[in-house]
């Protein structure tokens, strides 16, 4: 079986005492189907020669830099596949000829369907597949690779040296200045799977209509990423005619799409680069630990951070429905909505509620903490804290005294914590955002202009037809996921956080 052959790949790999190839193989057989899955934005395709040195002695450059883009342990995921194809391979060669491979190696880089749909003859031009000039080395071709996309300025740019975030030593509240910069693309993943189980598990029914309309708004004004707020104002501008009210007062949702409205069916709220299937922030060091809940935590605090007073207690509202009716984790839901029942008075203040939001976040971190160590559930990479830790913020400690059972009480210095957290889910969330994707070039004006435009008001789409993309495997995954668990889930009514005010 393949099982079987990787695992004597491996074997003999380590006998040799080489190191795995990071570059992917390809082939006359693959090449298509290959480069029209990948989720990576961008391929670098080699054409070499097995039997040319040059092409030999080139192998550990490429592969330096394949190491930071390709495989599980990728540093920076999902920009950049990157293969090789070995044009003295009888197979390949009517695929080299496409290509009009001329001499070896060749390198070409591209937007990955371009490769694919690049025909008998391929455009070998600005707009379709360029021909890399200058990547004789591995420095110079990353040199290259950080000029085409932009990244050209520390501290953008990528290195040779660069580890992978996810820091293998220290623990996550150890590392977490250093990956909350890039922690807006979770935010982005989030929404979009969020949306993604909102369609697949039909959700959108009279009592939660109104609970996504809030939440959408919030959205709109107010989400860290330019694409998503885009998007989420393409769904709000067509909400009405996709899922009118009468409708949905009296019919089934199945009835409505039969009818041609409902239709958010494969709608991609942040645009069709998202969902990624990988997760840079809230990556686990183990399958099913961190991911989605994480990201929707991020989501909700980086929200909460850039609300205006007179707003927080609709973004309050708003965030308490939206976990009710569309977090599919019951246990989590059900904590939640207790949490936010138990706040007796309105929030007129940003702090207030971005406070509460913390403070709620450390409860459900103190009840998982016990629940984590006794069944061994928890990331042993990522363990459960009370957050922030004294060395991330130091100011926002008063005091901390150990007590009898083991626990901690903190005396927290609660305008200190504020600070922190506005500033960490506020600008340092978005510090590499360009506000189009990783791989589009992380100006600073880029950034600028997305931080100002967070703030403000909603932004009227153009055009509001809805991108219409395939669902990605990742929540496919997901989604089969949370069915399989929340097989016998009940849908309730739902609740208005002082609804009248
Ligand atoms: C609304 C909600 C309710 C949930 N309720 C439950 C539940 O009842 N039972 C259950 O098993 N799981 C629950 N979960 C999932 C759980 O809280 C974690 O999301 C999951 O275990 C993954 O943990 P994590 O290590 O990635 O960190 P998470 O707790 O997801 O936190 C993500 C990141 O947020 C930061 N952070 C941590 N604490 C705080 C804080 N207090 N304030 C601001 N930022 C912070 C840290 O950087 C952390 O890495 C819930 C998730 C959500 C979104």
């Amino acid at each position: 079986s393949v099982g079987s052959r990787s695992v004597l790949r491996a074997v003999v790999v380590e006998k040799n005492g080489n190191q795995p190839d990071f570059a992917v193989d390809l082939n006359a057989t693959n090449f298509d189907a290959v480069l029209r899955d990948t989720p990576a934005t961008y391929a670098i395709v080699e054409f070499f020669a097995h039997w040319c040195p040059a092409c030999r002695n080139y192998k550990p450059h490429y592969e330096k830099v394949a190491r930071l883009f390709n495989g599980p342990e990728a540093v920076h995921p999902g920009i950049i596949l990157m293969t090789r194809v070995d044009c003295a391979s009888k197979i390949n060669t009517e695929l080299c000829d496409r290509f009009s491979v001329g001499h070896y190696p060749m390198l070409f880089w591209g937007a990955p369907p371009k490769f694919v749909s690049a025909g008998p003859k391929p455009k070998l031009d600005k707009n379709e597949i360029l021909g890399i000039d200058d990547g004789r080395t591995a420095d110079r071709l990353l040199n290259w690779i950080n000029k085409q996309l932009g990244r050209h300025v520390t501290p953008f740019s990528y290195g040779l040296e660069d580890e992978k975030f996810e820091n293998e030593h220290l623990q996550s509240n150890v590392s977490d200045p250093g990956q909350i910069v890039r922690a807006v693309y979770d935010v982005e993943e989030a929404t979009s799977t969020a949306f993604d189980i909102i369609s697949a598990h039909k959700m959108i029914n009279s009592e939660t209509r109104a609970s996504l309309i809030k939440f959408l708004q919030l959205l709109v004004a107010h989400h860290p990423s330019r694409r998503c707020r885009k998007g989420s104002s393409e769904f709000l501008v067509n909400f009405d005619e996709l899922y009118p009210s009468d409708m949905l007062a009296d019919k089934k949702q199945e009835t409505i799409i039969a009818n041609g409205k409902g239709t958010l069916g494969n709608f991609q709220i942040c645009g069709k680069e998202v969902p990624r299937g990988y997760w840079m922030f809230c990556r686990g060091s183990r399958n099913d630990t961190r991911g989605f809940s994480c990201g929707l935590w991020v989501l909700l605090h980086s929200l909460s951070v850039r609300v205006e007073d007179g707003e927080s207690q609709m973004a309050f509202s708003a965030s308490c429905e939206f976990i009710h009716s569309f977090f599919i984790c019951e246990e989590c839901r059900q904590h939640f909505h207790d949490m936010c029942s138990s706040v007796s008075s309105p929030f007129n203040k940003t702090r207030d509620f971005v406070l509460w939001l913390w403070s709620a976040h450390n409860k459900v971190n103190e009840r998982l903490m016990k629940e984590e160590t006794s069944l061994g559930t928890g990331d042993p990479k990522f363990p459960k804290v009370i957050w922030p830790s004294k060395q991330l913020c130091p100011s926002c400690y008063l005091s901390q005294s150990q007590e009898r059972n083991g626990t901690s009480q903190i005396d927290w210095d609660r305008d200190e914590v504020f600070k922190f957290l506005s500033s960490y889910y506020g600008k340092m969330l978005v510090t590499v955002y360009n506000g189009k994707g990783l791989e589009d070039g992380g100006t600073d004006k880029a950034v600028a202009d997305d931080l100002t435009v967070s703030t403000n008001a909603l932004v009227v789409p153009v055009g509001a037809a809805l991108a219409i993309a395939v669902a990605s495997c990742a929540f496919g995954a997901l989604a089969c996921f949370w069915r399989s668990r929340q097989k016998n889930r009940k849908y309730f009514h739902q609740p208005h956080y002082f609804k009248n005010i």
